[in-house]
């Protein structure tokens, strides 16, 4: 009896506090909405030891915390987010904890594709960014079903940061642009352009043309699966970038409240987007004069 009555409060209370997410919702949609939002989700050992619980234990809330905070983002209707699940330098931590985490972040890819998850309910593609051959097999093919898994979802991306560091990121985009390039050129050479190079330059008056632009590079991110990040919500306080989508983040507005990863909630989504609202006007006017 009592455990029935139990029940039913739960199931009140998420039924008003889902109600209650959507009259805010529905007022923060009168403004604009940024399209892509990031994570790095700092702070789950840190909760851990404060709660005396096991560093294990604080990456599992750190996922239920991240399950939330996907449901409010799509309930709100944004398109791309991307997270900083585990970076190459995460791999100088003790080999033991590196292997634990790796057996998580395995056991909850597969969570991911179940059937009745999140991510099939409100139809997420998901991707991986990093360069994978940094982890064991079994999670690498784990991270290889779950996109392919997920590959006919079309109504918002989960980009999943794994071994991932911007700089790698950089340097991987570049090699590929100047292999690119290489192939382009001597492709015209042999189809008979006697010059390949200036072909791809350009002649005359275009022949200061730059070989490689910008957009040479940035289409071999692997973060080209989604447009530049409007908002960085880093929890934990720390206002640094830490290695995490730096190309991408010319524009991006960074948000860090002082709670902890696991901590964060619905609240802080929505302060989140209030301050990108603020800051839209400066923006869209800053780059119009730029
Ligand atoms: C499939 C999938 C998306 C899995 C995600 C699993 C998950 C929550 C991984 C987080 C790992 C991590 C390095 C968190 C940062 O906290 P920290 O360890 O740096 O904590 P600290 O800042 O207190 O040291």
């Amino acid at each position: 009896m009592e455990k029935v009555f139990k029940n039913k409060i739960s199931e009140l209370f998420q039924c008003v506090s889902s109600l209650s997410r959507k009259c805010v919702f529905s007022v923060l949609s009168i403004g604009p909405l940024p399209d892509h939002i990031a994570f790095i989700m700092d702070g789950n050992r840190r909760y851990a030891k404060r709660c005396n619980l096991l560093e294990g234990a604080g990456h599992k809330l750190g996922y239920a915390a991240l399950m939330n905070m996907l449901k409010y983002c799509y309930e709100l209707n944004i398109k791309f987010v991307t997270i900083y699940a585990f970076s190459i330098d995460n791999f100088r931590r003790r080999p033991e904890e590196v292997q634990s985490t790796m057996i998580l972040i395995q056991e909850k890819i597969e969570d991911l594709i179940k059937e009745e998850s999140l991510v099939n309910q409100y139809g997420v593609r998901i991707y991986f960014l990093g360069n994978l051959k940094l982890v064991s097999k079994s999670v690498r093919l784990a991270a290889e079903r779950a996109m392919a898994a997920t590959a006919g979802n079309s109504k918002a991306v989960l980009s999943i940061c794994l071994a991932y560091t911007s700089t790698d990121e950089i340097v991987h985009a570049v090699q590929d642009c100047c292999d690119e390039k290489k192939e382009e050129i001597r492709s015209l050479e042999s189809s008979g352009t006697e010059n390949g190079l200036s072909a791809v330059r350009g002649n005359g008056k275009d022949k200061r043309k730059d070989i490689i632009v910008v957009h040479d590079v940035e289409k071999h991110m692997h973060a080209a699966v989604a447009p530049d990040p409007d908002i960085i919500i880093r929890t934990s306080g720390e206002t640094r970038l830490s290695n995490f989508l730096l190309w991408q983040s010319a524009w991006c507005l960074l948000y860090a409240p002082s709670i902890l990863w696991p901590q964060i909630g619905f609240r802080h989504l929505v302060w989140a987007v209030v301050e990108f609202q603020r800051n839209f006007c400066y923006l869209k006017q800053k780059m119009k004069l730029s």
